[in-house]
């Protein structure tokens, strides 16, 4: 077994199981703090929230608590290995919840023969949260998980794969090309993948001022074009009206490739048909379409990045999930709208411009970070993060008119 296999096996195995734990809020020692607790105290919150249900956030967790819900049907880029084999990337976006905006969250893995048994699980428990993360749910199936879901909930549901994904490639792509001295309206984008996650940050670029025709979307049949038949809802979207059909074809000429796809599937020499300076957003997890050792090799002029924590450059929805429900449970939002994406991908952009702070360095264990090639969006563990983009996010929800109370108070506390 390699070294980092048998340390990763054990970090998960050891000295508990798994890497999240309940902790009890309220003292529960004596006789006087159990019947506050339980009988007969408990009563009275019961009343009144079934006075008015409003007072649930009043009384109890449910105002902080997010669930992070799966199937299993496309864990990572490892595919779709079932419910129980995601549990632990959902413990993990359960501990990174915690980590970076103090949220508590509960990984549930949902076991379901149709789409509509597993939208009637979601929509039947999703009361008990403040919020719902849908994670690591395969396309096409995702998109009507989502929005039948959206319809039915009081409460912000989140596909993160689409949306979270979308936002942190977005503001990464945005400084990628000032960098290169690219503008985005002009650039050529190729799409490896054309599931969740590509359909998501191609239609975000595109509101970001991208060009829905400058974009070459591929699949595991080769490009998206308009003469396509087997094309679902999701991909004629992104079908264009081309006579390129494969990788290379596509790659000839073009600034940027995305890659949502899986490992390896980046020949290094490609890289050569592309336009000077590209930007290549190789994001596949645990492995990405090509390593940036071999990028790098191929040509200087790029900007690369991945979706690991072991390389510059980490374009990973870690960086917006955690801040993004942060900013929405705060004003209680009823949903997550545009206006809470479009200003969480201008937070995080504008976070990497600025002078990186000790801790961070320390962390990143980096002498130095500076705004540039190897540097383009901040790093998961910036503390800027939750207090920036979790502020811009409340700011657009109350804005926009889906919070459903002000800005709180601790936002505007130096
Ligand atoms: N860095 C990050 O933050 C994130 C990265 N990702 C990564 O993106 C990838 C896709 O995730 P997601 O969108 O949720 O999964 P989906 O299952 O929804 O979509 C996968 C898509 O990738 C396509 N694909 C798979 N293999 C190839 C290939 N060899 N060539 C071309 N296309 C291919 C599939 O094609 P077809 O439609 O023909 O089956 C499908 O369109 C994963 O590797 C995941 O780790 C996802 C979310 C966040
Ligand atoms: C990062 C992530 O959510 C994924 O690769 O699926
Ligand atoms: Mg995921």
């Amino acid at each position: 077994m390699s070294d980092f296999r048998e340390q990763a096996l054990r970090y998960h195995a050891e000295p508990r199981p798994g890497k999240i734990s309940i902790e009890i809020s309220k003292p529960a020692e004596t006789v006087t703090d159990l019947a506050l607790a339980y009988s007969p105290g408990v009563a009275e919150p019961v009343r009144e929230i079934a006075a008015d249900a409003t007072n649930i956030y009043k009384y109890t967790a449910k105002g902080n608590l997010v669930a992070v819900i799966s199937n299993g049907t496309a864990i990572l880029g490892l595919g779709n290995l079932g419910h129980l084999a995601s549990k632990p990337v959902m413990e993990g976006k359960a501990l990174l919840f915690k980590r970076f905006a103090n949220l508590d969250s509960i990984d549930i893995e949902v076991s379901h023969r149709t789409t509509e048994e597993f939208i009637n699980t979601v929509a039947n428990i999703a009361d008990t949260f403040g919020g719902i993360n849908l994670e690591d749910i395969k396309a096409p199936e995702c998109f009507e998980i989502e929005q039948e879901l959206i319809k039915r909930c009081n409460i912000p549901v989140f596909h993160d794969d689409q949306h979270g994904t979308a936002i942190v490639t977005a503001a990464g792509l945005l400084n990628a090309l000032e960098i290169q001295g690219k503008d985005i309206s002009k650039a050529i984008i190729v799409c490896m993948g054309a599931g969740a996650a590509a359909i998501a940050c191609m239609e975000l670029l595109i509101k970001c001022g991208a060009m829905r025709e400058h974009i070459y979307m591929l699949d595991t049949k080769g490009v998206i074009h308009t003469r396509r038949e087997d094309l679902n809802q999701y991909k004629q979207l992104f079908a264009n009206n081309t006579d390129k059909r494969t990788l290379e074809d596509a790659l000839a000429g073009a600034d940027v490739f995305v890659g949502v796809s899986g490992p390896d599937v980046l020949p290094p020499e490609a890289l050569k048909l592309m336009a000077d300076k590209p930007v290549i957003f190789a994001c596949s997890n645990p492995d990405p379409e090509i390593k940036p050792e071999l990028a790098h090799a191929e040509r200087s002029d790029l900007i690369m990045a991945t979706g690991r924590s072991d390389y510059p450059n980490q374009v990973n929805n870690v960086l917006c999930f955690p801040f993004i429900f942060r900013g929405a449970l705060d004003v209680r939002a009823s949903v997550i709208n545009d206006e809470m994406k479009l200003a969480a991908v201008q937070a995080i952009r504008a976070i990497a411009k600025e002078p990186v702070p000790q801790e961070v360095l320390q962390a990143a264990k980096v002498p130095s970070l500076e705004f540039g090639k190897a540097y383009i969006i901040p790093k998961p563990m910036d503390p800027r993060l939750l207090s920036r983009v979790a502020r811009a996010v409340a700011e657009a929800a109350v804005a926009s008119g889906v919070a459903r109370i002000p800005m709180p108070e601790a936002y505007f506390q130096p």
